[in-house]
């Protein structure tokens, strides 16, 4: 499998989440909740989007999604390789409209994420990253860029959820001299750290695996460590009984 041949996946199910997204005709706009709600309708358009591609095309890797997720663990347990996938991360950016919402495939192998796209629709940007060939992002047709963590020692910036950020963090933000904080919504947090433009992002609130799987993929490529609860103890790994995410440290240096 190549990293690339996820790429034109997450693009077209990016293309058909901004059809319902830029649809001038928003009257649901008050109703996101609901099963007709454009946040719905985006939502399960990327899916069978996702899903029916990397069915046609990886027929033989099992995929959990967000979508889909009622996998029971027996079923699961044993799988050393999947997809996982959050067609449509950062609903609450969705609803604001702001633009700060992500595509996320990644695949899993022996419960480490070793490739990972997170593409956002709305500025067409694409980040991507394969752990044995490092990461990348494009704008556009623009030209591919690698990217690279920080390595900072000092005067760190942390980036941080726009809607779930703890009172708890501040500890740990503290411990490895944050004196700045970017506040972003999704993955696109990972993507930061990836491209330098923060050092850290440690979140202690609750997130479920399919939410941080891509970004890890991309931020591990470029050099970034992640880190179960807020020590540099445990590496952070998938397939787990509960999908629900415990607290987090990336740190890019
Ligand atoms: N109480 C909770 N339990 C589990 N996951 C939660 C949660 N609160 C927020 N999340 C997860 O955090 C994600 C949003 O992260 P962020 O705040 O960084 O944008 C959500 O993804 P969705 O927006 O795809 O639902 C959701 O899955
Ligand atoms: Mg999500």
């Amino acid at each position: 499998m190549n990293i690339e041949q996820l790429l034109p996946i997450a693009k077209d199910a990016g293309a058909a989440i901004l059809k319902i997204y830029n649809n001038p005709d928003q009257s649901k706009v008050v109703d996101y909740k609901a099963d007709d709600s454009p946040l719905t309708l985006a939502d399960q358009a990327a899916n069978e989007v996702i899903v029916a591609a990397l069915r046609k095309n990886f027929p033989e890797v099992h995929i959990i999604s967000e979508e889909g997720k009622d996998i029971p663990y027996p079923v699961r347990k044993d799988w050393e390789t999947f997809f996982l996938v959050d067609p449509l991360d950062g609903t609450k950016e969705f609803i604001k409209r702001n633009g700060q919402f992500t595509v996320n495939i990644a695949l899993i192998e022996n419960g480490k994420p070793t490739m990972g796209v997170v593409y956002t629709p709305v500025t067409d940007t694409m980040y991507f990253g394969d752990i044995h060939k490092g990461a990348f992002k494009q704008v556009g047709e623009e030209a591919v860029q690698p990217l690279q963590v920080n390595h900072k020692s000092t005067e760190r910036v942390a980036v941080r959820s726009a809607s779930h950020a703890s009172p708890e963090e501040e500890t740990v933000l503290k411990k490895y001299d944050v004196q700045d904080e970017i506040s972003v919504g999704s993955s696109l947090k990972f993507c930061m750290v990836a491209e330098g433009k923060a050092d850290l992002y440690y979140r202690h609130g609750p997130t479920m695996e399919w939410d941080t799987a891509a970004g890890q993929a991309v931020a591990l490529a470029a050099g970034a460590k992640m880190y179960v609860g807020n020590t540099e103890e445990k590496e952070f790994t998938y397939n787990k009984e509960s999908l629900l995410n415990s607290g987090f440290l990336v740190l890019g240096f």
